[in-house]
């Protein structure tokens, strides 16, 4: 099946999308709606045997009965034996949804409503610190602890009436430092946010705020909070029990978001929006569930990805929020997509055929326009590019601007799939007076290849449950692509070295072990810090 999709692919390079319109309609058959969410994907150069082919290719990867597991609860993370059902944790209809016979959905709901009781008592001041009513919460978490507070964060920002939020990720003393140095101890809330409760990264900027916090504040794990799967290392942390707002080993880190660790959301824009936010993921759950493939939008959101991947051989694909609030989306992505698909061994231990997941990077428009967009139009490497704009922004009184900023979102898509001819270029060229050698030269630099794909994705306004369809549809792509490509998206073992081999190195920058078994780089290195630190 897999050489059925090269073979289209590459005899699809060649196909001029703008040509691909003249048989009319080709706007409406090749995109689709959920709601009020439009998924445009007119402009590549897929055509209907080819998206034929593309959903002959889920089916026979069983895609239909691997989603009905997940969602029932089954073990389908099957290198860690666990279920997935972060879908549980925004299944606001409570159906039961079951795990080793017993359904989780009570304990889902008794946790969100103690979420939702604190987070209450945090905003109206019931809860208080040494000094009063808290000021400032910072949540210290990374990867998935981290990436989708912080991103729906950003995204939610009219939304955000509660305390100042601040993320502490990196191990760098730095992110901390500058972050606690601003802060009043006495009014600051720690959340401590990691599924494992050992994340290296994590827990030394946690010591490291508690220590802070010791210097004026008499009880200082009073003004902390845990969010983790490990109750005995958040007691031992220090941590009361009515502190921790726990989950299950069934809710992977970069699909958290959703739960106890989307506390700091939840304490910044408030319970009733934070439901909002949970609605949009479960509309989105429903829509992926009960839709046919070809009017599915995360199934064909995923189909047009591995078209352009596997198919047509483009390894990477460009994220371009033409939303401002979004700008946090992509590194959101990067972990999503990477971590759950950049793997290179089948479920069942064999070596994958085709290539991996694609390698997920943007930035926001129009920003990007003024910095890598050069190579996206004029480079070598076609780089597919997927767009999201909202029709409508959140400052009426500067609607002008939104208005500029939807007319270069469309203006992109629209250049990269016309291009610019030689001809045309000449015909500029003349204009300004150009002639013979000169103006040919000149032309050739202002020549637009054109022909390269895009996806449009238009939504009214960028809402709590808007954000929610947005995070669950990429959410759903990322495991229908899975699941054809035959991966587990749910495991991350490719991270483990590297936290391994630091752990090793640590020591040996300290001047406690000789680091005899690293090769002459690492050591040379080494010595190199060593030598050039003030110590
Ligand atoms: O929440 P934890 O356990 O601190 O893990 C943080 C992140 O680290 C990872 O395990 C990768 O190192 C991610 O998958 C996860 O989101």
């Amino acid at each position: 099946m897999w050489s059925e999709i090269e073979k289209r692919g590459a005899a699809a390079a060649d196909r001029d999308i703008a040509k691909m319109f003249e048989k009319g309609n080709r706007e409406s058959d090749f995109s689709l709606q959920f709601e009020d969410f439009l998924f445009d994907y007119s402009k590549t150069q897929m055509d209907e045997d080819d998206r034929a082919a593309l959903i002959e290719l889920a089916e026979a990867s069983d895609l239909a009965s691997r989603r009905d597991a997940m969602f029932s609860g089954e073990e389908i993370n099957e290198t860690e034996g666990r279920a997935v059902l972060h879908t549980a944790l925004r299944n606001l209809s409570a159906d039961p949804v079951m795990v080793d016979g017993a359904d989780v959905m009570p304990g889902v709901l008794d946790t969100l409503t103690r979420m939702e009781d604190f987070a209450n008592a945090v905003r109206s001041g019931t809860f208080t610190g040494a000094g009063g009513q808290i000021t400032d919460v910072v949540n210290i978490g990374i990867g998935g602890s981290d990436l989708g507070p912080v991103m729906a964060h950003h995204a939610l920002s009219p939304w955000c009436d509660g305390p100042r939020v601040h993320y502490v990720s990196n191990i760098d003393g730095a992110h901390i430092r500058e972050t606690l140095d601003r802060l009043d101890p006495a009014t600051t809330l720690v959340i401590v946010a990691s599924k494992t409760f050992t994340t290296i990264e994590t827990m030394t900027n946690a010591e490291t705020a508690k220590r802070w916090m010791a210097e004026t504040v008499k009880d200082p794990a009073a003004q902390f909070v845990a969010l983790s799967t490990a109750d005995d290392l958040t007691a031992d942390f220090g941590i009361a029990p009515d502190r921790v707002f726990g989950f299950e080993d069934w809710v992977g880190g970069r699909y958290s978001v959703w739960g106890p660790i989307g506390l700091s959301l939840m304490i910044a824009i408030g319970p009733d929006h934070f439901r909002d936010f949970l609605s949009g993921g479960h509309m989105m759950d429903a829509h992926f569930r009960a839709t046919p493939f070809d009017q599915n939008m995360p199934v064909m959101l995923a189909l047009v990805g591995i078209w352009h991947n596997q198919g047509m051989g483009h390894a990477t694909r460009a994220v371009l929020p033409y939303d401002q609030r979004l700008l946090r989306l992509p590194a959101y992505l990067q972990q999503l997509e990477m971590e759950s698909n950049g793997k290179s061994v089948a479920m069942d231990g064999s070596e994958l055929g085709v290539e991996s997941g694609p390698i997920v990077w943007g930035e926001p428009g129009t920003n990007g326009q003024h910095a890598f967009y050069q190579l996206i139009h004029q480079g070598t490497r076609i780089v597919p590019c997927e767009f999201l704009v909202a029709a409508e922004g959140h400052e009426p009184d500067l609607a002008h601007h939104h208005e500029l900023l939807v007319a270069n979102c469309l203006a992109q898509s629209e250049a990269l799939m016309r291009g610019r001819s030689l001809e045309e270029a000449r015909e500029i060229m003349e204009a300004k007076g150009l002639t013979g050698d000169e103006l040919e030269r000149q032309a050739r630099h202002r020549v637009f290849p054109g022909n390269r794909p895009s996806v449009t994705m238009i939504y009214p306004k960028l809402t709590p449950n808007m954000l929610g369809q947005i995070v669950a549809l990429y959410e759903h792509r990322v495991f229908v692509e899975g699941v054809i490509l035959g991966i587990n998206s749910f495991d991350q073992w490719g991270v483990e070295l590297g936290k391994e081999l630091a752990k090793s190195l640590a020591p040996v920058l300290a001047g406690d072990a000789d680091g005899a078994d690293k090769d002459p780089s690492t050591r040379a290195l080494v010595a190199y810090v060593q030598a050039h630190r003030g110590n």
